[in-house]
């Protein structure tokens, strides 16, 4: 497990101290019985090309299907707004992924199942943004897909440059990755089709009695 200082505790740090929170008119147990569903967030993690992004939509389309409010947040998208000025450096991946989680309580108090699709590398990442939640709220899917596998897709040609030295700081090459210790959903994509790791990660929520099929 990676041991990272939060170098950038002036930015996570509370300085909003004067400032009151407004309540809303409608209430999320409102939204909740209007859409039908429990919010939840569902948290994809893995390496690159692991198939966080495929399962994430797959599941959204199954969801939205069932008639489900939901809405995906993919790394590759945040990091082109939200999240722009951030790299790859350990300090700004913790930041990446501390924003991700309070835009992620957002869409729960909005009464959504958003399905969020990072790296997210660091155990103590994803568990300070499962204590941001309410209990339960929080199910990690962890997509484990062996680094060999996920170097022979390689989607984007991003392992490529991260081997011949053009890319730094690369996830499982000279990045760490904590994998989950016990994850809600555990997704095997060498095993199993993208349309069978979509139901597995469905079938939980049917199972738990946060959807209805
Ligand atoms: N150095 C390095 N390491 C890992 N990934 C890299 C890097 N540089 C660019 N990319 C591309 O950025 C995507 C990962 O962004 P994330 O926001 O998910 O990363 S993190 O959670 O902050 O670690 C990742 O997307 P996915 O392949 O979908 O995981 C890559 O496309
Ligand atoms: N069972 C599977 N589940 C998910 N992706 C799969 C599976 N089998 C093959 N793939 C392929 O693996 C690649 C995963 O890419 P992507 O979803 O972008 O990964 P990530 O978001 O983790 O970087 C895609 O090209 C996808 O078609």
């Amino acid at each position: 497990m990676s041991d990272v200082p939060y170098k950038n505790i002036d930015v996570i740090g509370d300085k909003s101290s004067d400032v009151v929170w407004h309540q809303a008119s409608v209430l999320t147990e409102q939204r909740v019985s209007a859409n039908g569903h429990k919010p939840v967030v569902l948290w994809y993690t893995g390496l690159s090309g692991s198939g966080k992004s495929t399962v994430a939509n797959a599941v959204d389309k199954m969801l939205f299907d069932l008639g489900c409010k939901t809405y995906v947040l993919d790394g590759d998208n945040v990091r082109h707004g939200l999240n722009g000025d951030l790299s790859f450096t350990d300090v700004d991946r913790i930041e990446n992924i501390r924003r991700i989680g309070e835009v992620a309580k957002l869409f729960v108090d909005a009464g959504l199942i958003v399905s969020t699709a990072f790296i997210s590398p660091f155990l103590a990442d994803r568990q300070m943004v499962r204590d941001l939640l309410p209990n339960g709220i929080f199910v990690e899917v962890f997509i484990d897909t062996p680094i060999d596998v996920c170097e022979s897709r390689d989607p984007k040609g991003l392992y490529k440059k991260a081997r011949s030295g053009e890319i730094k700081n690369f996830t499982g090459i000279d990045s760490a990755y904590d994998m989950p210790l016990s994850p809600e959903i555990h997704v095997k994509t060498d095993l199993a089709s993208i349309e069978g790791c979509a139901s597995q990660v469905v079938d939980y929520l049917v199972e738990k009695g946060i959807v209805a099929r």
